[in-house]
C-alpha cells in the first residue's frame, strides 16, 4: 500500500469518535512503509483533515455535477489531491495527479479516474483565486473557506476577539503544531541535558518562571531515546504552566481528577520532588494504564493511578491540591488534532460547560479548607473558562479566585491555546 492509499484508508474509516492520529499509528504499524512515506501519510491526512472545507469548496467549483452527491470515496481522493496541488509544495504536480487518478482507478473504476484526471489539471495555485472567489462574502464566510473552520467557530472567535487575534488563531490552527518537552527534574537538569549533541536543535523556552525546564525540539526521532530512559517527557509548556499554577507542595496530597496519559500529573510529581502522594483519576482502564507506564518510565512512585468516574470517585483522604484538567471542546489545540475542528458543535459545548460545572462542585466537595483548586481547558471558549469560574465562584462562596491565565493559540510561540484558575478554599 502507498502512503496515499494509506491516507485514503484512514480518511475512510475514520468515525466521529476516534483520533485520526491513532488511527493512523495503528496503521503504519503494519503498513511496512519506510520513514518519508510514513511523514508522508501522516502529512497527507492531517492537511487534508485540517483543509477539508476548503478542498470541497475548490472542487465544488470544477466538479461538473452535484458535488454534494459523490461518493464519500472519491470525495477523499480529490480532497487528498488538491491538499497535495495547494498545500504540499514539496510533492511534484504530477505525482500529486497521477497517483490520484490510480486510486480513483482501482476504488471506482476508470470512468472516476478520468473525472478525477479532469478536475485535478484544471487545479493549480494560479488557477485557484479563493481572495478573488470569496471577497464578497460575509467575514466568518471569507475566513471560513480561507483558514478552512466552521464558520460559526470564527464568528464567535471574530465576536470575542477581534479579527486580528481571530485571524492569527486561524491561522496558528494550519500549521504543523511545535512539539514541546519536559526535562525531568528527577534525573536531569537542563544545564546537563541541553549540551547533548543530539539536541542541537533544542529551542528552550524563555519568558514565563519556572518553564526553564522546556524546549521544543523539530528531531523527534533523536528525542526518542531520551523519552525512553525518562529524562524528558512530551509536553507543551502550556500545559506545564498548569501545574506550575498549582505549584503543589512536596510531601502534599494531590488528587488529578481527569489525568490520563498523566502529563500533568508527572510534572506534580516531579514538582514535588517525588514526594507525597498523587492520585491519578481516568476513567478506562487502558488510560490509568498508560499513566502508571508514564509515571514508572519517569522513575515517579508516588502516583497512585486509579481507575473512576470523577464524578463520583472519592479519593477516600485529605486532599491539599485537586487537579481539574476537564474535558473540553479543545478549540485552544485545534493544530494538533485535525480533525477536532469539525467534530465541535455548539451542542457539543454545551454538554461540556454543564460536566465542567458539575465536576467543579465535586472537586468543592472534596478539597480540605485552604487547599487549593486548579481549573484548566484546552479551550478559548469563555464559558468553559470565564463564565465557567464566574459561575463557580458564585456557587462557592467559601472559594476565592487567586489567578487565572488565558493562552490564545499563537499569541506566544509554540505555545497551545488554553486556560487555568487557580482558587483556594477559605480557612473554615
Ligand atoms: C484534558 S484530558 C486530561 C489530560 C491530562 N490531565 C494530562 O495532562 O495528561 C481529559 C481526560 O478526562 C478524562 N475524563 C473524561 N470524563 C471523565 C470522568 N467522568 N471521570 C474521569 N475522567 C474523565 C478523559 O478520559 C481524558 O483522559
Amino acid at each position: 500500500m502507498t502512503a496515499r492509499e494509506l491516507a485514503l484508508r484512514v480518511l475512510l474509516e475514520l468515525d466521529g469518535m476516534r483520533k485520526s492520529e491513532e488511527l493512523l499509528n495503528r496503521m503504519l504499524e503494519t503498513s511496512g512503509l519506510g520513514k518519508s512515506d510514513r511523514a508522508l501519510a501522516k502529512e497527507l491526512v492531517a492537511g487534508t483533515l485540517k483543509y477539508r472545507l476548503q478542498c470541497d469548496y475548490v472542487i465544488a467549483r470544477f466538479y461538473r455535477h452535484d458535488y454534494a452527491k459523490a461518493a464519500e470515496v472519491l470525495k477523499n481522493i480529490l480532497r487528498l489531491g488538491v491538499y497535495q496541488l495547494m498545500h504540499l509544495d514539496r510533492v511534484p504536480r504530477s505525482a500529486a495527479v497521477n497517483e490520484s487518478v490510480k486510486l480513483a482507478r482501482k476504488y471506482k473504476g476508470d470512468h472516476l479516474a478520468k473525472l478525477v484526471n479532469g478536475l485535478l489539471r484544471n487545479i493549480s495555485k494560479e488557477s485557484i483565486i479563493l481572495d478573488g472567489w470569496t471577497a464578497d462574502l460575509p467575514e466568518a464566510k471569507r475566513l471560513s473557506i480561507i483558514y478552512s473552520y466552521p464558520e460559526w467557530l470564527i464568528a464567535r472567535w471574530i465576536t470575542r476577539y477581534g479579527i486580528d487575534a481571530a485571524s492569527t488563531m486561524l491561522a496558528h490552527g494550519n500549521l504543523p503544531p511545535a512539539t514541546g518537552y519536559r526535562i525531568n527534574r528527577l534525573k536531569t537538569d537542563p544545564e546537563n541535558l541541553l549540551v547533548k549533541p543530539e539536541l542541537s536543535d533544542a529551542k528552550r523556552v524563555t519568558g514565563a518562571e519556572g518553564l526553564g525546564h522546556f524546549f521544543f525540539s523539530k528531531s523527534f526521532d533523536r528525542m526518542e531515546p531520551l523519552l525512553k530512559e525518562g529524562l524528558v517527557s512530551v509536553q507543551n509548556p502550556a500545559q506545564g504552566l498548569t501545574c506550575l499554577m498549582a505549584a503543589p507542595e512536596p510531601g502534599s496530597t494531590v488528587y488529578d481528577m481527569c489525568a490520563a496519559p498523566g502529563g500533568k500529573s508527572t510534572f506534580m510529581a516531579e514538582l514535588m520532588e517525588n514526594r507525597g502522594c498523587v492520585i491519578a483519576l481516568d476513567r478506562t482502564a487502558a488510560k490509568v494504564a498508560r499513566i502508571a507506564s508514564n509515571a514508572e518510565a519517569l522513575g515517579i512512585t508516588i502516583i497512585e493511578p486509579r481507575e473512576g468516574d470523577a464524578l463520583t470517585f472519592d479519593p477516600g483522604c485529605a486532599v491539599d491540591t485537586i487537579l481539574l484538567d476537564a474535558p473540553c471542546t479543545g478549540t485552544g489545540v485545534l493544530g494538533r488534532r485535525a480533525e477536532l475542528r469539525w467534530r465541535t458543535t455548539a451542542e457539543k459545548l454545551r454538554e461540556l460547560v454543564e460536566l465542567q460545572a458539575a465536576m467543579l462542585d465535586r472537586a468543592a466537595s472534596l478539597l480540605s479548607p485552604g487547599g487549593v483548586l486548579l481549573y484548566a481547558t484546552c479551550s478559548v471558549e469563555p464559558e468553559e473558562n470565564e463564565h465557567q469560574v464566574e459561575a463557580f465562584l458564585q456557587r462557592h462562596p467559601d472559594f476565592v479566585m487567586e489567578s487565572s491565565r488565558l493562552t490564545l493559540p499563537g499569541s506566544s510561540e509554540g505555545f497551545d491555546g488554553g486556560f487555568a484558575a487557580r482558587f483556594r478554599r477559605k480557612e473554615a
